[in-house]
């Protein structure tokens, strides 16, 4: 668990951008193109809002990056919480990214839940390996319960080792997500989180726990993850 802490939000959201640029770029010049799985959530919107700044959005050639998601909500596209529709707004739109890079998990008009699990399974395979897709990167938020993607404490996707994509009941939410699961994240060449607040500080120390089963902790345990958080997040020994 590699851990950056930065003082300001600013900073916070520079030092993740330079990390997600240089792991892309990376990427591009490897193998030609780039995939990353984006996460929705509040915390990302900054970041996505400072990658599309003049300043950084030229830094990569974003015609070489598909974006795909970890998770989504099961609301239509143009939904207030739909996490397509908020790297729509802040990210694709803002960076003119073609449509042809865009992997929303919940097509318009939005199917079944199954159906559209099924489809991103599908669209997962058309380039995975034989064992499973490889995204470049995966940048991943925590709820204050420890969980990233929708891969919530308690929940049956927490097992899944088959599948690459499922419908996850989330009963504390009364809902179901659609989210990737582990074998995904845990396959990847980079998994980053971005972190910030006070309230998240009580997940940040219990996934450090070395007995936390967690979602995030269990990840930690797993593989290799980058974490950018900020001094609120944190607690007075890091
Ligand atoms: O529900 C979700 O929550 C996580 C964490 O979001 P944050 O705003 O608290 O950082 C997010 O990563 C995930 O994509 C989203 O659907």
């Amino acid at each position: 668990m590699n851990i950056q802490i930065s003082e300001r939000p600013e900073q916070l959201v520079a030092a993740c951008a330079e990390h997600l640029i240089s792991v892309l770029a990376e990427s591009i010049e490897a193998r030609g193109r780039a995939r990353i799985a984006l996460a929705g959530g509040s915390t990302p919107k900054s970041l996505y809002d400072h990658l599309a700044s003049p300043a950084l959005a030229n830094r990569i050639d974003w015609g070489r990056v598909d974006c795909y998601f970890g998770d989504e909500r099961a609301v239509p596209q143009g939904h207030p919480d739909s996490n397509f529709g908020m790297a729509q707004r802040h990210l694709f739109v803002p960076l003119g990214l073609p449509r042809d890079n865009q992997f929303p998990m919940i097509s318009a008009p939005m199917g079944d839940l199954d159906a559209e699990a099924d489809r991103y399974q599908a669209l997962l395979a058309e380039w995975a390996e034989p064992e499973g897709p490889v995204f470049d990167l995966m940048l991943n938020g925590m709820g204050t319960d420890g969980h990233f993607a929708s891969l919530f404490p308690g929940t049956p996707a927490l097992t899944e080792r088959d599948r690459w994509v499922v419908v996850n009941p989330v009963p504390q939410l009364s809902t179901q997500r659609l989210t990737l699961t582990f074998p995904v994240f845990e396959r990847a060449r980079h998994v980053c989180f971005l972190t910030a607040g006070a309230d998240k500080r009580p997940a940040f120390q219990a996934i450090r726990q070395p007995d936390s089963d967690l979602p995030c902790a269990q990840l930690v345990r797993r593989r290799p993850t980058d974490w950018f958080v900020d001094r609120a997040c944190t607690d007075t020994s890091d």
